[in-house]
């Protein structure tokens, strides 16, 4: 579970959170529109202990987010824009090294499970990830989440330069997850995708978070008329 509360940052004189409340519980996928600027990315870097915050606090699954490193880093994973691995590598290979580098050993048989529940065709789990595209490069790093044992998985524009055919994909990987009970928070300016892979959407301005709908009971065209309202 994350828990984001009374979040304030501000950068020299600058306040890009306000106030932020957020939770994402177990088996929700939490999705967050915002223009350029809104704060999504500043909110991702200090759930991460990347940023330290100004006031405020993120929590997961009840420990507090320090900067630099802390128990509740162990439990939180994070699928940038382009998932970064090393090239030369086959995708196992850049699975293990990241599993280690997480404190985790598995054995062959069980990092290609994880690779499997990521959907990662058995054919490219042995290929160097430098040809891979950037569906492909995402399942890896869902798999490093996995393998990690992460309980929030943190995720900004994943579905930025997906086909339809991938897109659809991923949807069914994320959702797959939160049937796990894991919390996904994903950034995003996906408006249809958002109410396809949502179970909720936050539209944040400035620093706060104004609206916060069930995506159950919303369309993307109606979402869409609330977020040029809102923004
Ligand atoms: N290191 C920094 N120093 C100064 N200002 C910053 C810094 N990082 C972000 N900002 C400012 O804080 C605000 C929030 O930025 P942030 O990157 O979190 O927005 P965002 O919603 O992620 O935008 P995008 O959709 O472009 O990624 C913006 O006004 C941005 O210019």
């Amino acid at each position: 579970m994350l828990q984001i509360t009374e979040l304030n940052k501000t950068y020299g004189d600058h306040q890009a959170l306000r106030g932020l409340n957020l939770t994402v519980n177990k088996g929700e996928v939490f999705c967050l529109l915002g223009q350029n600027g809104a704060g999504k990315t500043t909110t991702i870097n200090i759930a991460l202990g990347f940023l330290p915050a100004t006031s405020g606090s993120v929590a997961i699954d009840g420990w507090q987010v320090t900067p630099g490193g802390s128990n509740a880093s162990k439990s939180v994973a994070y699928i940038p824009e382009v998932v970064m691995l090393y090239a030369n590598l086959t995708a196992i290979e850049n699975l293990d090294f990241f599993s280690q580098l997480a404190g985790y050993s598995y054995s062959k048989a069980e990092l290609q499970s994880f690779l499997t529940d990521a959907n990662l065709q058995a054919d490219a789990h042995h290929k160097r990830v430098g040809t891979f595209s950037k569906g492909m490069r995402q399942k890896v790093g869902i798999a490093i989440a996995i393998a990690k044992n992460a309980s929030v998985i943190l995720m900004d524009e994943p579905t930025s330069g997906l086909d339809p055919r991938a897109t659809d994909e991923f949807t069914r990987i994320v959702k797959n997850l939160a049937a796990q009970g894991k919390s996904v928070l994903i950034a995003t300016h996906d408006i249809f995708n958002a109410v396809n892979i949502g179970t909720h959407i936050g539209i944040m301005k400035n620093g706060q978070l104004l609206h916060v709908v069930n995506a159950a009971d919303i369309t993307p065209d109606a979402l869409q008329r609330l977020y040029l309202e809102t923004i």
